[in-house]
């Protein structure tokens, strides 16, 4: 059985990790019609190339259905319950920078600070009687994020695209999402809170630490980390 890299299947993030390979003599490619994700990896033999989308990526390498991945930082943190005793960075890739922020009204002018976004959900509560409304598809990091900042007045709803239009739409009053030109927050009137965000993301790449165990794939895995470049304990310390 061969080893299997999961890269994402379309877009920025497809091209821009055949680039990275490439760079390092590894030939990634889509093979079949246009719409069939199948691949192939040249250059190294032993390697099956699974496309699959970007988000599906972390939970196929925590249950080993594949051996190593590229996916973006904030997808492995979120999607994962201690991502770390599952998967185990190998190296960040340098594109598909993104941070995870909280953002609120432009016209909050007394809201810059996670203290003030705490303030001003007590207010929000005590006038409205409800609680004041955050909408993400980050649950798990940005619920922490907001727990381990103080503010707790407020509920998180599920906004899983075009969430800076939920503060227009009325559905939410604050948002919590990724931004890397900061464009589509300026367009619907947002401004990111002037803290640390919640998290900094980029493309990684990333190993299984249950598929990694298999013996009969150390040869593969070895070589293919020769060839990246890396030093890679063969430890692995589940
Ligand atoms: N504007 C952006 N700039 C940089 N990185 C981005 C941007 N938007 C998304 N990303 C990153 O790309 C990754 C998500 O990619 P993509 O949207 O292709 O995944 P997906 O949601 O699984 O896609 P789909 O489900 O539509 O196949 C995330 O890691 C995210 O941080
Ligand atoms: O800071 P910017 O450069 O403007 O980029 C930020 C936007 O990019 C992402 O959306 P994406 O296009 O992935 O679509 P989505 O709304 O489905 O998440 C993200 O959700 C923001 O909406």
């Amino acid at each position: 059985m061969s080893v299997k890299l999961g890269v994402p299947s379309k877009g920025r993030l497809m091209e821009k990790t055949f680039d990275w390979f490439a760079d390092r003599g590894l030939i990634l490619s889509r093979t079949g019609s246009e719409r069939e994700y199948a691949g192939a990896v040249e250059g190294i033999e032993g390697i099956d190339l699974v496309l699959l989308s970007a988000g599906e990526i972390p939970r196929e390498l925590a249950s080993g259905r594949i051996h190593l991945g590229v996916t973006g930082t904030d997808l492995v943190q979120e999607t994962l319950v201690q991502w770390d005793q599952k998967v185990e960075p190998l190296a960040e890739l340098g594109f598909g920078f993104a941070d995870l922020v909280v953002a609120v009204p432009g016209a909050w002018v007394d809201v810059d600070t996670l203290d003030d976004l705490d303030a001003a959900a007590a207010a929000f509560r005590a006038r409205h009687g409800v609680r004041l409304r955050i909408a993400t598809k980050y649950h798990r990091l940005v619920r922490e994020y907001l727990r381990r900042g103080g503010v707790a007045d407020y509920r998180l709803v599920d906004s899983q695209g075009a969430t800076e239009g939920t503060v227009k739409n009325l559905t939410a009053e604050a948002i919590a999402d990724i931004t890397s030109t900061g464009e589509t927050l300026r367009a619907n009137h947002l401004k990111i809170l002037s803290e640390e965000p919640v998290l900094r993301s980029q493309a990684t790449l990333y190993r299984s630490r249950r598929a990694v165990r298999e013996p009969e794939h150390q040869a593969v895995l070895s070589a293919l980390y020769d060839r990246l470049g890396f030093e890679v304990r063969n430890r692995v310390t589940v």
